[in-house]
């Protein structure tokens, strides 16, 4: 017999448990981060009756997301997000045969080797992004970088095969710039890319621990659907991404001329044995809706990195003109020279994960750890935040953007390698853990490298005026808000206007 001794944790209010602290902080990783030194590497918290275990070590998320996987991989019922669809959405959806069937064909389109086919389309995506930073002077920085990830959009649907509007003009009447911060109800846009980005902040945004209150107290869910607005509107919202994905998916299936995109490759039945083909347009969709957002921000805050830390920018340069030139584009065969640049995108993952909490890991069965009893039903939650920051791990400075702490000195020309534990070690924990690890983190460590590098070989980055604090995100969100900055672009060399357009011209 053992007695259930739960993990230690912040005292909350009978009932309500410790729904008021977590409703009343935005960024909630701050604050599990603050309360990680008050009560260690395993904390529970309670949501009105719904048990809360936060994982704040690396060695603890992977005792038990990783190792005990078999029991760790469900994910939460969210009602709002039911109504939504998330049960066809391969990132929410519940563990078993329908997710397994997801994730099969997810991984079959997206692993290792797969991804290098996606290649030649990143490189042209990365020119046409740095063209855009150059040159496009009209679109305010967000709206560029949001296009950046159709790098990723260009993967999934095929080069171009969306027709891309202008991002200002909407469907439903309310011009972008004024939709609300807070997604709770589907803002339609002419422009896919912002369509598909809008989907995925009305399903993280209805996710948030503490966002409707239905998920506090599902007795609400009861009430009859004339009375309770955001049921009207996420069963609208759900017929109208539904209708969005299939649309995307039949024009790629019917217009993608190379044949080359996911959509296509998910087409072929044996790779998505199993699924129907309402099933295989909303994994396409559900697939860009996890990336978009994702590699944007992380794109977003390497250029925050840079404008605050030139000498790291100087740094990158002079190793990508010793290894590439100033004569030819970077491309993919160089990588495994660029360790700098390697070792930045590690770092920006590190420094500021795109999910701070990555999304919670459901308990399937009651179990211990370390003497602590956590119960079946349990939502784990991995502190990601916390982990990328751990100073026995990183050291005292593992607040800081420093690429350096990956690398080691050498022989080589370049003066140094990556230190031995990080040669195949992601050395960050931004894409999650166990069963339900990020399905397309080697697409996305391609892009953001092909990216990070064409835009360093081409441009100086600087800022404009003074980086404010505000963000540029809903706060109750999933996504890590962008700080509000500006930077500007400059050619690094006189024939990089000219160079840019002629492959940007060859790519398009
Ligand atoms: C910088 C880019 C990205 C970051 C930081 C990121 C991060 C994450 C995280 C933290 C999770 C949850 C893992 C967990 O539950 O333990 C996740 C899941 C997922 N990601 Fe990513 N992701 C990125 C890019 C992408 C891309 C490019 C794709 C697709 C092409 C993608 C598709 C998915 C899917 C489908 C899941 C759900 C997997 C499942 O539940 O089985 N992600 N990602």
């Amino acid at each position: 017999w053992k007695r259930k001794r739960l993990p230690p944790g912040p005292r909350g209010l009978p009932i309500l448990g410790n729904v008021l602290q977590l409703a009343a902080s935005s960024q909630m990783w701050l604050t599990f981060d603050k309360w990680k030194y008050q009560y260690g590497p395993v904390m529970y918290l309670n949501m009105a009756g719904q048990d809360i275990v936060v994982l704040n070590t690396k060695a603890a998320a992977t005792e038990l997301l990783e190792h005990r996987s078999a029991i760790y991989s469900d994910r939460s019922r969210s009602i709002v997000a039911d109504y939504l669809g998330s049960q066809l959405s391969m990132p929410f959806t519940r563990y078993g045969k329908s997710w397994q069937s997801m994730r099969r064909a997810g991984h079959a389109v997206l692993n290792a080797r797969i991804s290098a086919q996606y290649q030649p389309v990143q490189i042209e995506e990365a020119i046409i992004l740095t063209h855009s930073l150059l040159c496009n002077t009209s679109s305010p920085l967000l709206a560029k970088i949001n296009r950046s990830a159709s790098t990723i959009i260009s993967v999934i649907y095929g080069k171009r095969s969306l027709s891309l509007g202008k991002p200002e003009q909407e469907f439903d009447g309310v011009p972008q710039s004024q939709a609300p911060r807070v997604h709770e109800k589907l803002h339609l846009t002419s422009d896919p890319l912002q369509t598909l980005a809008n989907i995925a902040h009305r399903f993280t945004n209805a996710v948030y621990p503490g966002a409707y209150l239905v998920e506090v107290f599902p007795i609400l869910d009861y009430l009859p659907t004339a009375l309770v607005k955001w049921k009207r509107d996420a069963q609208r919202d759900f017929k109208r991404i539904s209708d969005i994905f299939e649309r995307y998916f039949n024009d790629t299936v019917r217009n993608d001329q190379q044949r080359t995109s996911l959509c296509v490759r998910l087409a072929d039945n044996e790779i998505a044995s199993g699924l129907t083909d309402i099933e295989k347009a909303w994994l396409a969709g559900s697939l860009s809706v996890a990336a978009l957002e994702t590699t944007s921000t992380t794109l977003s805050f390497f250029l925050y990195a840079m404008i605050l830390h030139p000498n790291v920018q100087q740094h990158a340069q002079a190793e990508i003109d010793r290894v590439v030139g100033r004569s030819r584009n970077p491309t993919f065969a160089d990588m495994e020279h660029l360790q700098y640049v390697r070792a930045i995108v590690k770092e920006v993952l590190r420094w500021q994960p795109a999910i701070p909490l990555a999304v919670p890991h459901i308990s399937m069965e009651d179990d211990w750890y370390k003497g602590y009893f956590i119960p079946k039903g349990t939502s784990c939650i991995p502190n990601v935040w916390s982990m990328n920051r751990d100073n026995d791990v990183y050291g005292p400075d593992a607040d800081e953007f420093r690429p350096e702490r990956f690398l080691q000195p050498s022989d080589k020309e370049s003066g140094f390698v990556f230190r031995d534990e990080f040669e195949t070690d992601d050395g960050h924990c931004a894409y999650g853990f166990g069963r339900r690890v990020c399905v397309g983190r080697h697409v996305a460590d391609n892009a953001l490298f092909i990216d990070i590098c064409t835009i360093l070989w081409a441009l100086c980055i600087e800022p404009v005026v003074s980086i404010d604090s505000e963000l540029n995100r809903p706060s109750k969100d999933l996504l890590n808000p962008i700080p509000n900055f500006q930077c500007r672009f400059s050619p690094r060399f006189p024939e990089v206007e000219e160079v840019l357009h002629y492959l940007r011209g060859d790519a398009q």
